[in-house]
């Protein structure tokens, strides 16, 4: 197999589709090696077989707005591999979404969640539609809209969708309540439910607090501690509000965070009550992350931009793909920035990556460090089987375990010559090596 040929068959059979193309280039680029060590890959056909989607659904949603109008979005669910697992993975709301960001997502699952050690396959899924600016009732009627169409085509043991941006709490109760209403069948066709119907508890908190405990891994494989050292966030929903968390908890202190229309930067750091009120703006009022600078003025507002001008010692990225380019990357290193760690996914460009692992600071992809908020995900799948509910501690603890194996298994596969860790090798080639075999042993299907 030569990467760049896949790719650039791939690039002709689906023209238009650059953040597909940018994450399949990525992984096919790292398991290269690792993959023509097996001439049997190769007769299976199983890079395409890989690379391309067992399918996509693609509907339209039809909903009423609260001024009687209908209007009309397109909704989608890509099902990319269940080899290990039934389909899995999180459905995102955002006027943005377009087949290609829902191939790279769905494409990336699939590794993301073969490396978690639970059984769970990949994919994707959401629509057009934003809920930013639109009512309760009108987010309610969308989501069980959504749903009418895509009920047919989950299930516990065969797909189970969950958050993404633009997609909470709210949504996947208002969703979990029209599946029930449907099928009269109450079963975890989702998770990040609420607590009161199955949900289980950390998963709000996992994708944060799962990054953070990837940094510590990543800060002692140079023996350095996260206490007291200063980090740029970007994002201020669900991953970046629980990474805040954690950071504080472990003594660090977050300086910014942001949304679409910009950053704020506390000189002062953000403390626990200060996250307290972004967590009441951004997940009650709804409001924008400007307003935080009228309640605490010594903080700056920058519209428009991006946090990583600013100095710390760490940035972690936690909004969405592509918010590191190069130049920012070449910032964030000229000013002394020792680690970066995605919650998000894929938020560094191919340049913004190679400028990381040429300056050798510790890097590493989202499908290791965010990975956490799916394998919650697992546990609470393992938990609504089981019809238990395990307690808070339990379920942290065996989230830090598996964010202490995923590291493990980047080390493991990703250490080059010069003792420097490659984490997108290592995570590519462990997320691919367990997908891989489970595809060989099942025939072609
Ligand atoms: N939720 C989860 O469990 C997991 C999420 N992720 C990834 O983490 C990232 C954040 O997701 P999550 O926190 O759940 O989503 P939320 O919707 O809770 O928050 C997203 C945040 O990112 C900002 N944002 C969204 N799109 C853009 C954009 N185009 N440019 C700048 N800022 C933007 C939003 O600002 P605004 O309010 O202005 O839109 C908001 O602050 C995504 O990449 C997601 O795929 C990864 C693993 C699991
Ligand atoms: O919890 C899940 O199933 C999916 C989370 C997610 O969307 C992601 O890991 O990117």
């Amino acid at each position: 197999m030569k990467a760049t040929e896949v790719v650039a068959r791939l690039e002709q059979r689906f023209p238009n589709q650059p953040e597909y193309i940018q994450a399949v280039s990525q992984v096919l680029g790292t398991i290269e090696e690792e993959y023509n060590k097996h001439p049997e890959f190769d007769r299976a056909n199983l890079i395409e077989r890989l690379c391309i989607p067992d399918r996509i659904i693609q509907f339209r949603v039809n909903w009423v707005d609260d001024k009687g109008n209908v209007q009309t979005n397109m909704g989608y669910r890509i099902q990319h591999n269940n080899a290990i697992g039934p389909y899995k993975g999180g459905l995102r709301f955002h006027a943005s979404v377009n087949v290609s960001i829902l191939k790279f997502l769905a494409f990336e699952q699939t590794f993301k969640n073969s490396l978690t050690t639970l059984p769970m396959g990949g994919a994707k899924g959401g629509s057009d539609f934003s809920p930013r600016g639109k009512s309760n009732a009108e987010v309610m009627r969308f989501c069980q809209a959504f749903m009418r169409e895509l009920w047919n085509y989950i299930g516990p043991d065969c797909d189970v969708p969950a958050g993404d941006i633009g997609v909470g709490g709210r949504e996947v109760g208002y969703m979990f309540g029209q599946y029930k209403a449907l099928t009269h069948q109450f079963v975890g066709i989702l998770t990040g439910k609420g607590q009161e119907f199955g949900g289980s508890l950390i998963r709000p908190e996992a994708t944060g607090y799962g990054n953070v405990y990837f940094l510590q891994d990543m800060l002692a494989t140079k023996g350095i501690d996260l206490k007291g050292k200063k980090v740029l966030v970007s994002g201020a929903g669900n991953v970046a509000q629980y990474t805040m968390e954690k950071l504080l908890q472990l003594g660090a202190t977050p300086m910014t965070c942001s949304d679409s229309d910009g950053y704020i930067y506390d000189p002062d750091g953000i403390d626990e009550k200060k996250l307290a009120y972004i967590m009441e703006l951004k997940n009650i009022e709804r409001g924008r992350i400007k307003e935080y600078v009228e309640e605490y003025p010594t903080a700056k507002y920058v519209a428009g931009a991006k946090p990583w001008g600013e100095k710390a010692d760490i940035a972690t990225p936690c909004a969405t793909q592509n918010e590191i380019d190069g130049e920012a990357a070449k910032t964030l290193v000229a000013n002394g920035v020792i680690a970066v760690s995605e919650g998000a996914n894929m938020p560094s460009t191919p340049e913004a990556v190679k400028v990381f692992q040429d300056s050798k600071i510790l890097y590493c992809p989202g499908k290791a460090s965010n990975a956490g908020g799916v394998a919650v995900s697992g546990l609470e799948m393992t938990q609504n089987s089981e019809r238990l509910k395990w307690s808070r501690e339990e379920v942290d603890e065996k989230l830090h375990s598996i964010m202490n194996s995923i590291h493990a298994e980047c080390v493991k596969y990703g250490t080059e010559a010069d003792g420097y860790v490659n984490y997108v090798k290592g995570a590519n080639v462990a997320g691919f090596l367990k997908v891989a075999k489970a595809m060989m042993a099942q025939g072609i299907v």
